[in-house]
């Protein structure tokens, strides 16, 4: 039976947060009414693949919740052993086209709206975080992470050209040389490396005290006149988004290109037949 203790620390909760009318299937917000947080977390089983469904619901959840002026974005995971494993590879092995073209839109369209969110933003990475799902994370102004995860842009190791934007979010957070070493050799980062070369900003011991790092986070803008913070954002980052736009058709057609090729596909089918025979062995 469930004990008076529990059972009112749960209404508790219930009175303070509430999930946004519009909140799809693959994406769950929750606002803090206390807070005015809104918390998006993924939440397509297993690994958070980002398959076309899953970006389409995580763009329509950002811009709800920017057109909410809520206090600020926090991005996590529902799965407590990866935040997000990147791109869905079987969207682009054997691709149908129309799909193809689909995906990587609503990958710029994704980036765009985080990168260019006019709130306050954060990731509490409770799990893996390779490629699409550290291009997420990098995109956020605040990240912490657990212990014992792994987070980089390994696209090089797939064969793939890291897009402008890894590269944006990149050179946002690490120092030149370091960002375009780690693109280069397509790194992936303990929790340790990721903190010492500034990848993450913090280290938290369970999901829920990295959720609280990022409100905390957030609540360091209280008193920060909300127009003024998202203008300074956005001169920080507005060349990016210029550059970003007037590159964007061109990148969606060199990323068709690319994964149209007959040795791409190879490649991408022993890497993805490479992580299915681990669950094999
Ligand atoms: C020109 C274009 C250029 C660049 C594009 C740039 C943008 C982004 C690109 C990408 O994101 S590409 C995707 C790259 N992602 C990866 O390399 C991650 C690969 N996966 C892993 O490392 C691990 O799976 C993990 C995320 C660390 C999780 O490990 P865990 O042990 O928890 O799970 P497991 O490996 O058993 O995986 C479960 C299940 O999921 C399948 N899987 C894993 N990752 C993907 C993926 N990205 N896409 C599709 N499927 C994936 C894996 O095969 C398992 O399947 P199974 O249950 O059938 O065996």
């Amino acid at each position: 039976m469930m004990s008076s203790m529990s059972l009112s620390r749960m209404l508790r909760a219930a009175s303070v947060c509430r999930t946004m009318s519009t909140a799809t299937k693959l994406t769950a917000v929750e606002v803090n009414d206390k807070t005015g947080i809104a918390t998006v977390t993924l939440s397509r089983p297993p690994i958070n693949a980002l398959n076309v469904e899953l970006l389409h619901d995580l763009y329509q959840s950002i811009k709800e919740i920017e057109n909410n002026k809520s206090r600020g974005l926090i991005l996590t995971s529902s799965n407590d052993k990866v935040f997000s494993a990147g791109l869905d590879i079987n969207e682009m092995y054997r691709p149908d086209k129309d799909r193809a073209r689909l995906l990587w839109t609503k990958l710029q369209d994704v980036w765009l709206a985080l990168y260019g969110c006019a709130l306050p933003t954060a990731a509490a990475i409770n799990g893996h975080a390779p490629a699409g799902g550290c291009l997420l994370a990098t995109s956020c102004e605040y990240r912490v992470i657990l212990p014992q995860c792994r987070i980089g842009l390994n696209e090089i190791q797939l064969g793939l050209v890291p897009p402008i934007f890894c590269m944006f979010n990149f050179l946002n957070v690490l120092p030149r040389r370091v960002a375009e070493r780690a693109l280069v050799q397509g790194r992936i980062f303990t929790t340790e490396q990721a903190l010492q070369i500034g990848l993450v900003d913090d280290v938290a011991s369970s999901k829920e005290k990295a959720l609280e790092k990022c409100s905390q986070f957030i609540a360091t803008f209280a008193q920060t006149n909300p127009l003024a913070r998202s203008l300074t954002k956005l001169k920080f980052r507005g060349a990016d988004l210029q550059r970003f736009e007037s590159e964007r058709t061109n990148e969606l057609e060199s990323f068709l290109e690319f994964i149209d090729h007959p040795q791409m596909q190879e490649d991408l089918g022993i890497y993805l037949e490479g992580l299915k025979k681990k669950n094999r062995n």
